[in-house]
């Protein structure tokens, strides 16, 4: 489609462009009368009638004008149109049902293997992830978008995990938020973004655990950006 097509697609040619298709001009050419059209756009003969000839135009239907009406077909410029009109929809309706962030790898302070593998937190790993973790947290740098979204991170679906003594110490409780891990193509499940109560981290670090070294699994460096797909808390 040309630039000037969509910068001047206007909200009632969107409009008659989504009817046409509604009525089947997606998937092939469909009869239209302008006054049936009219009457789903609530506007004039006249009008519906100016509406088809500037999506013509404008490079996103096909006609053929016959004696008693027109056949219409949506270009793939047309097409392109709505589905750029869906995939806002769908980021407007789809983010709210959970929250993706994305970062990148990063080297840590080689402290996450400790904790990891202690065993007031090993055995609550098993209990409520279903697994025993990978001795060591997966860090993340968080991109500037994903440091603005993180707030959301607390109504994201999650698993409690208990503070804990031995002896003379307590080691602090964590939230571990159930995620999936996207990096070049190629998705993992599953793993846990794991937010200690006490940590040396700030809001723009992530640390993720799972079953098996991540860096091994899916062939991660620092440096390499992924993405984590965590979802909404049901109650
Ligand atoms: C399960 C778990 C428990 C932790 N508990 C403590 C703690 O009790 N006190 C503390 O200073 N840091 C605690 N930390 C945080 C680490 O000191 C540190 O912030 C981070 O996890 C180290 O990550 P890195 O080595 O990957 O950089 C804990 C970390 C994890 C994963
Ligand atoms: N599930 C996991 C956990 C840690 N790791 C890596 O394992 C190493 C040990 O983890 P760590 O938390 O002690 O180290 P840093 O994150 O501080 O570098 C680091 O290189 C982590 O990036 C991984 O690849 N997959
Ligand atoms: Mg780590």
């Amino acid at each position: 489609m040309s630039e000037s097509a969509v910068s001047t697609l206007g909200h009632d040619e969107l409009q008659a462009l989504k009817t046409v298709a509604l009525d089947g001009a997606l998937s092939g050419s469909v009869k239209v009368s302008c006054a049936s059209l009219a009457d789903r756009l609530d506007a004039s003969n006249q009008t519906a009638s100016r509406r088809l000839q500037e999506l013509e135009s404008g490079g996103l239907l096909d006609r053929e004008i016959v004696a008693d009406g027109q056949w219409v077909s949506l270009t793939e410029a047309g097409e392109r149109t709505l589905r750029s009109e869906y995939a806002d929809y769908r980021q407007l309706f789809e983010e709210s049902a959970g929250l993706s962030l994305s970062g990148t790898i990063t080297t840590g302070m080689g402290e996450g293997k400790h904790y990891i593998s202690l065993p007031g937190y090993e055995r609550q790993f098993e209990s409520e992830l279903g697994y025993t973790p990978f001795p060591g947290t997966l860090n993340l740098d968080l991109d500037e978008p994903s440091v603005r979204s993180r707030p959301e991170l607390s109504a994201q679906a999650s698993v409690a995990i208990d503070s804990w003594e031995d002896g003379d110490r307590t080691f602090g409780a964590a939230t571990c938020y159930p995620a999936r891990l996207e990096a070049d193509g190629e998705t993992y499940e599953p793993t846990h973004v794991i937010v200690p109560d006490r940590t040396h981290h700030d809001e723009e670090h992530l640390e993720l655990i799972a079953p098996e070294k991540l860096r091994d699994a899916l062939a991660l460096d620092d440096g390499d950006t992924v993405s984590i797909h965590l979802s909404e808390a049901t109650e």
